[in-house]
């Protein structure tokens, strides 16, 4: 029976990666995408930005909105300090499947909490269902219209603090023109636009960073 991308994708991460090194799993993805077959990871070179993203802002707290497979999962919880939390949603419980094993192999299980289903669901609960209070960073990867309106509830739920940093994918390609709009004209937040490549290709994307003012 035919098997699925994400399945070859982890089949290729169990092959080519050590276990319990988060970076040779994120180079086994890479090389994968590379040489068989695209898919929709952030990549090495927009990877490289959330790196310096995630080293400068050195959070506590993190949120990551649409897992898939996990590479930017393991990109960003290998480069936490040693107590710090990631909470990553994901609706898909096939990819959420594929996403937890990607993470075992990685050896990151202590430091990355999957919750499966709809982000919408789930932010209102942080709180009460995860103890959070405010996140420190969070990473926009999911579906391209739903940004805006998590953005909007997540600032409802008071999940935001002075220094919140949002960092959205793909603001260019597929492209997110209502959060882009808002994001930008909104006086709560300080954005700032990082110019990269769609991942393994030579289209434009980028990365938009947004520290929330408060
Ligand atoms: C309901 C809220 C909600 N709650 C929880 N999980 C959710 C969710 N909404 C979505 N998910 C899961 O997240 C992942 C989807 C991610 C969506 N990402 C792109 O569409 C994308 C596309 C391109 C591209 C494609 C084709 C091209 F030609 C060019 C570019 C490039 C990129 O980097 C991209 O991120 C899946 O696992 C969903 O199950
Ligand atoms: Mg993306």
């Amino acid at each position: 029976t035919q098997t699925t991308r994400p399945q070859r994708m982890l089949a290729a991460v169990q092959k080519s990666a050590t276990r319990g090194d988060p970076r040779s799993v994120v180079k086994a993805i890479d090389q994968f995408c590379r040489q068989k077959e695209w898919a929709m990871n952030v990549g090495d070179e927009k990877g490289c930005i959330l790196d310096s993203v995630v080293t400068e802002v050195n959070p506590a707290t993190v949120l990551e909105l649409g897992t898939y497979c996990a590479y930017s999962t393991v990109r960003i919880a290998s480069l936490l300090p040693p107590d710090a939390k990631l909470i990553t949603l994901e609706f898909n419980p096939h990819n959420a499947a594929i996403a937890r094993q990607v993470i075992a192999w990685a050896g990151l299980g202590d430091k990355i909490q999957l919750v499966e289903g709809p982000s919408g669901d789930w932010i209102p609960k942080m709180k009460e269902k995860f103890g959070i209070e405010t996140f420190d960073l969070v990473f926009l990867d999911h579906w391209k219209d739903r940004y805006l309106p998590d953005t909007k509830l997540m600032e409802e739920c008071g999940l935001l603090r002075k220094g919140s940093v949002l960092l959205a994918d793909n603001v260019i390609c597929p492209g997110t023109p209502d959060y882009l709009e808002y994001i930008r004209n909104s006086p709560r937040y300080k954005s700032q636009y990082f110019r990269s490549h769609l991942e393994y290709t030579k289209v434009e994307d980028g990365l938009e960073k947004s520290v929330f003012l408060g």
